[in-house]
């Protein structure tokens, strides 16, 4: 299929509606970036890609990284890891706290920035030198070695992190943090300030379309098993408030981030990024679920 001529009259049929939502603003860093940049890239498991826009500036990826952070530490301690996070859909936005206190300090599930904040935790246990291992695990997924923290974001992100804190501190009284909690905020900071450009974040999803293996080498990232596992979490947590809304209208599963990228997988066939930092009140990009919506309607592509 020509995917470049969909995109193209996708993109035209959103941008005729009026843009709205505003960048994500409680992170400095991330007020700064062009709101009307828009770029998607789909990449399919035989390796062909597709791109439209800006699909090859680099964007804060932010949550859309604790897919990964979960894939490498579900790999590392297996089904031990739902002891300390759930697998449910929590019905509220992405750093809230009022399920935390009534379920003892266990996050509903990973996506959520509490069960990322847990994630973390985990992964500073596993291993002995957290962020450079995270990093090459990145690097490795996304086939790319030059993927790269940006320090200034994680720093502006530290500087505003009242709620994270608050979250992180919740769980400490709960024990289910137990590593220092200055340690696992940097980690997860970092990990939120992750760069990539759509082209580079759509194969860094690619083995979740492959049950669990790179499609360039061939070499296994994680079980088939826990590739279906994460896709369902992805499917039903991947957008906090919103993942009813974009199960309904997309019908793939997806990960947004608030620096207004979406990853969304096609599990057998591709994974598509798209980028458009404008976000709605769920934190979710208003172009890029909007896109999605048309893109799936006019291919007649879904899970279901
Ligand atoms: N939804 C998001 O992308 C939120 C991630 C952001 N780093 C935070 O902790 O608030």
């Amino acid at each position: 299929m020509d995917y470049q001529d969909i995109f193209a009259s996708a993109c035209k049929e959103i941008q005729s509606k009026t843009s709205h939502g505003k960048v994500a603003d409680y992170i400095p860093e991330l007020a700064k970036v062009n709101p009307e940049q828009f770029g998607v890239h789909l990449e399919t498991v035989t390796n062909s890609g597709f791109s439209f826009g800006d699909a090859s500036t680099p964007f804060s990826i932010q949550s859309i990284a604790k897919v990964f952070s979960l894939s490498l530490a579900y790999e590392l301690v297996g089904e031990r890891i739902w002891k300390r996070v759930g697998v449910e859909p929590s019905g509220t936005s992405f750093n809230s706290i009022v399920q935390l206190e009534h379920d003892d300090g266990i996050p509903r599930n990973p996506m959520l920035n509490a069960g990322a904040l847990v994630i973390s935790d985990i992964l500073i246990t596993q291993l002995d030198n957290p962020k450079k291992e995270f990093l090459e695990f990145v690097r490795l997924i996304s086939g790319n070695a030059s993927i790269d923290y940006s320090s200034r974001i994680a720093s502006s992100e530290k500087e505003m992190s009242y709620v994270n804190n608050a979250l992180i501190n919740v769980m400490k009284y709960f024990n289910n943090i137990n590593n220092d909690i200055d340690e696992v905020m940097d980690f997860y900071f970092h990990l939120c300030s992750i760069e990539m450009d759509c082209e580079v974040l759509s194969k860094s999803f690619l083995f979740l379309a492959n049950k669990g293996k790179l499609t360039t080498t061939g070499e296994k990232i994680i079980n088939p098993s826990k590739a279906k596992r994460i896709n369902a979490i992805m499917q039903l947590c991947g957008f906090y408030d919103q993942a009813g809304d974009f199960s309904f209208k997309i019908g793939l599963p997806g990960k947004s981030g608030v620096g207004g990228g979406i990853a969304a997988v096609l599990p057998g066939e591709y994974t598509i990024a798209v980028w458009s930092p404008r976000l709605n009140k769920q934190g979710n990009s208003v172009r890029g679920i909007d896109f999605l919506e048309q893109f799936t309607t006019m291919t007649k592509h879904s899970i279901f």
